[in-house]
């Protein structure tokens, strides 16, 4: 596999449905070089991979018809670093709660999603999210029928939540277990190199979560595998 020693990383955006070019203006501005992955060739060589908001349903099923799906499931298997926002959270998960007929994930990430947890486009909303771990200021952070986090496994790191009367049904959270007691629900996780977010940061001009993918995720693996 050809890679380049020296330069910008190179993040992939899966390009198939959804808000490509919004991460790609927010990646270029802070210095990645970025390629659109349509085919499983383009995955080949690259530092880490973003998964956009858009239509999980429509993006997995384009991402199955192209063959870019396992290739995805192998990238993610290897270890490369992915940031999944929105649909892309639900691309990642291993499990939906609530999926459309047909519809699976590439999965990687150990959380129970349910999508459209929050409600329909009309239930939108705005906030500010503390993510100490990723930013020292409040997180502005919109929410357009955005996923929920209702479970998650051991190795994953809850980043930051909501009240989960936010939630359009508040019963889809499990009976007991932490999340139900803590009254809160998980909008932004991370296991290993995978990071996820319920909203999307690339439409706010907010750019913590992008920085902190590439700063701490995308930059070390890269630095481990160009030192090997
Ligand atoms: N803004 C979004 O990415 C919405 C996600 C969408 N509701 C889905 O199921 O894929």
């Amino acid at each position: 596999m050809s890679r380049e020693t020296d330069g910008p990383a190179v993040v992939g955006i899966l390009a198939l449905q959804g808000d490509v070019r919004e991460h790609a203006q927010v990646l270029t501005a802070l210095g990645a070089r970025v390629r659109e992955v349509r085919a499983a060739a383009d995955l080949d060589g690259l530092d880490g991979l973003v998964l956009p908001g858009g239509e999980s349903s429509v993006i997995e099923k384009l991402a199955r018809m192209l063959g870019v799906a396992a290739a995805v499931q192998a990238a993610v298997r290897g270890g490369l670093p992915v940031y999944g926002t929105c649909a892309g959270m639900i691309l990642l998960a291993d499990r939906i709660a609530n999926p459309i007929t047909g519809q699976g994930s590439f999965g990687g990430l150990d959380v129970t999603v349910a999508r459209n947890a929050f409600g329909s486009q009309v239930r939108s909303f705005e906030t500010e999210l503390s993510v100490p771990q990723v930013s020292a200021d409040p997180v502005h952070a919109v929410f357009i029928r955005a996923p929920a986090v209702l479970r998650v496994g051991e190795g994953v790191q809850v980043l930051a939540s909501v009240p989960a009367a936010r939630l359009e049904d508040p019963s889809l959270l499990p009976d007991g277990g932490f999340l139900a007691s803590s009254g809160q629900v998980p909008v932004a996780v991370r296991q290993g190199s995978l990071l996820a977010t319920s909203f999307h940061p690339e439409v706010t001009g907010d750019w913590s979560f992008h920085r902190w993918f590439l700063e701490w995720l995308v930059l070390p693996a890269r630095g481990a595998r160009l030192s090997r």
